[in-house]
């Protein structure tokens, strides 16, 4: 039987290998291991053995062994030979059946093992990327802004012009401060200065944008003899572009709210569906976006009553000014809170990163040591839900606001071709200090007037009247440090002030403690501080500076941004800021300047004393600044911004409200086009809308 040598090798194994065989508890004979062939295991590797113990070891066949009993019985050779060869073949059929199970087991469990370890790997790259995606990249085209500091997710729809025509409709709310769109009157008080610009910059952009048909920025209304009646008018067309040539779909709204902002007055302005898009069927605001605390917290309370995606940028954070000032050590808690309700400002700050779907910063830097100072977000969370959404994994259940980084722009319209540094400044400063009658900025010879030596490059500082900026730190260090006040003149623009004893308190504590210290250093003759200036001169400000071959400092506590160092920038200034908040993005993207410990006095000086001597230096950042000054773009914000709206989680008013219309009062004529926004107080939501809409089906109804 030729055919069957392989089997009696086969059976020899068996039978050599030994077995015993014990009773099994069901009273079936089960093959037992080879407890023996373990001892006697030999060095060298039998493939029978090994084959016959995977057999008999790994399975357990009691037919088999009936079948064997039979064989062994069977007297008949030729029948039993046939059986043998039957059974042997079963046993080896059965034993490769058991391995392909076995193998493809561990094919599936080796699947699922590369699976899991390609999932951490791709985690662990979308976190390294999502924090490389963060990181400055190398200089790009210049021709073509780059995308620095926002990373649009891989998934994500750019926002572009060719998007089917949308008509958005968007809702931005900034409420302290004085707002409007013409001649700001920044620095004439702690709540009006960047913020007001940017919000009003950022309005005219998004209705410069394709795909958004109007954007309305709602803010308080105020009616006061202490202040331009312009800010009590209800609505304000903004010229766009600011030139005042035609409109762009941008309006202030300003609401009357009473002494405090109530909730409830811009929740009845906005339950009015806004007719102006879609054929005038009533449009919901595509997304409601609250910017500081207390804008941030009227948009959590709108956002939840008209069920419509929030958004929130912080501006300037609570936590982080309190960090700041008992650093600075001048104050102690209860005085900080006591001076700026800090706490209740914090508790705002909360409520509106709670309610909020994404959170727009100006700088990565603002998300890790700004914002992670919140109770409401976490860092590493926020980053693993938005691995999980990228990878389509479910966050129900997980919220955690979107944390975007998308600086804000600046308007270019003021910014001419690059001035000589030579030319208008000699016959400024002539031999007989008469200014020639040329058509130079009056300005600057208001900033002139005040030095002995105009000659000498004069170091600008421009911000609000505000502690948290540090002027008073900024002037030791130009007092206390003679080679300085040998080399350069000290220029400060603090707002617009006619008395100081009629100005906030905190303004005017700046305010004195600057005179105080101009005395103490006898810095007559070397430092500028010109009580009023104009908006539209500020780049005049800058522009005398840089002609002085000057520097720029921002010495603040802490800048959440610093919007003083990209408008000196796109005036060929360089810079000295501080290390604490935006201006370390600012000058990684510009490489216009260096960074300081605002709290070491030395540390500025020596900045300074670098710049205004090293002419080199000076250059090389002047022209690094004008370079790269273009990153920092409106229409590139507005592209990122609604690529990241329209991720956000989009909702719809459900429920039919009722709202009863507060008592009619005579409306005063100028409240009649606030009217004519049909300020009708019922909403009509469609019942039978239950669930939630994506951003295309939204903006049909
Ligand atoms: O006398 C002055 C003082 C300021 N400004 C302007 O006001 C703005 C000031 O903005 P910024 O330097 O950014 O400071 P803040 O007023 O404190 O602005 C807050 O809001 C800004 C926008 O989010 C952030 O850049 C800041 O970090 C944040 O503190 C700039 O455009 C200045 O040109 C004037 O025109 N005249
Ligand atoms: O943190 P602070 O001191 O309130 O500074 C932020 C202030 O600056 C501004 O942004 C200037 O516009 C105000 O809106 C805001 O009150």
């Amino acid at each position: 039987m030729a055919g069957n040598d392989w089997i009696n090798g086969y059976l020899e194994a068996i039978l050599d290998v030994g077995s015993s065989l014990r009773k099994r508890n069901d009273g079936k004979l089960k093959i037992a291991r080879f407890e023996e062939s373990k001892e006697k295991e030999d060095k060298s590797f039998s493939p029978t053995k090994y084959f016959v113990e995977e057999v008999i070891n790994s399975f357990d066949e009691s037919d088999l062994h009936r079948t064997w009993v039979k064989v062994i019985a069977t007297r008949n050779t030729r029948e039993r030979s046939n059986r043998l060869e039957n059974m042997c073949w079963r046993i080896w059929h059965l034993a490769r059946k058991k391995k392909k199970i076995a193998w493809d087991d561990a094919q599936r469990l080796a699947r699922r093992r590369l699976e899991r370890e390609q999932g951490r790997n791709d985690a662990a790259d979308d976190l390294s990327e999502l924090s490389e995606g963060e990181k400055e990249k190398g200089d790009s085209n210049p021709s073509e802004p780059v995308r620095d500091f926002t990373r649009i997710n891989s998934e994500m729809q750019i926002w572009s012009d060719e998007e089917k025509p949308r008509r958005l409709y968007i809702v931005l709310i900034s409420i302290h401060g004085l707002v409007r769109g013409e001649n700001m009157e920044l620095g004439r008080d702690s709540d009006t200065g960047g913020q007001v610009k940017y919000v009003v910059e950022l309005a005219r952009a998004l209705a410069n944008t394709k795909g958004v048909y109007r954007v309305d920025l709602l803010t308080r209304q105020i009616s006061s003899p202490d202040v331009d009646s312009s800010y009590g008018e209800p609505i304000e067309m903004l010229s766009c572009p600011p030139d005042g040539s035609g409109s762009c779909g941008a309006y202030i709204v300003r609401i009357p709210c009473g002494p405090a902002t109530s909730n409830q007055s811009f929740l009845l302005f906005l339950q009015s569906p806004r007719e102006q898009v879609n054929g005038g069927k009533p449009t919901w605001p595509y997304v409601i976006h609250g910017h500081y605390a207390d804008a941030g917290e009227v948009a959590s309370h709108l956002s939840g009553a008209l069920n419509v995606p929030m958004v929130l940028t912080g501006h300037s954070l609570g936590r982080n000014k309190f960090e700041q000032l008992l650093k600075q050590g001048r104050l102690s808690r209860e005085d900080i809170n006591a001076t700026y309700k800090i706490m209740r400002r914090i508790e705002a700050e909360e409520l509106g990163l709670d309610a909020s779907e994404m959170v727009v910063t100006s700088t990565k830097q603002e998300i890790e040591e700004q914002w992670g100072l919140y109770d409401g977000f976490d860092l590493k969370l926020e980053r693993k839900l938005r691995v999980r959404r990228r990878r389509g994994v479910s966050c129900l259940g997980r919220n955690m606001p979107r944390m975007v980084v998308i600086p804000p722009g600046m308007d270019f319209s003021y910014v001419t071709k690059q001035d000589s540094l030579e030319g208008d400044l000699k016959s400024l400063i002539g031999s007989d200090r008469t200014q020639t009658k040329r058509n130079l900025p009056p300005i600057w010879s208001e900033v002139m007037r005040f030095f002995t030596n105009p000659h000498k490059p004069t170091i600008l500082a421009l911000s609000r009247p505000d502690p948290k900026k540090n002027v008073t730190t900024l002037l030791k260090a130009f007092g206390e440090c003679q080679r300085l006040r040998e080399l350069a003149n000290l220029t400060l623009i603090l707002g617009n002030r006619d008395d100081i004893e009629e100005m906030s308190n905190s303004s005017s504590v700046v305010l004195t403690t600057v005179l105080k210290l101009i005395d103490k250093y006898d810095l007559y003759g070397q430092v500028a501080y010109p009580k009023h200036h104009k908006q539209s001169e500020v780049p005049d400000i800058y522009r005398l500076a840089a002609k002085t071959k000057g520097v720029f400092i921002n010495p603040a506590l802490v800048e959440p941004f610093g919007l003083t160092l990209i408008e000196a920038a796109a005036y060929g200034l360089p810079v000295v800021a501080t290390k604490n908040g935006g201006p370390v993005d600012i000058l990684k993207a510009l490489n216009n300047g260096l960074l300081v410990d605002p709290h070491d006095q030395k540390a500025i000086a020596d900045a300074l004393l670098k710049l205004v001597a090293d002419k080199n230096l000076w250059t090389e950042c002047r022209k690094n600044g004008l370079k790269n000054i273009h990153r920092f773009s409106w229409p590139e914000h507005c592209r990122n911004y609604l690529s990241h709206v329209e991720h956000c989680r989009n909702r719809h008013p459900t429920s039919r409200l009722e709202i009863t219309p507060i008592p009619e009062e005579p409306m005063s004529d100028s409240l009649k086009d606030v009217e004519d926004l049909s300020l009708r107080f019922s909403i009509e939501g469609d019942p039978k809308l239950n669930g939630e809409l994506d951003a295309a089906t939204r903006q049909r109804n």
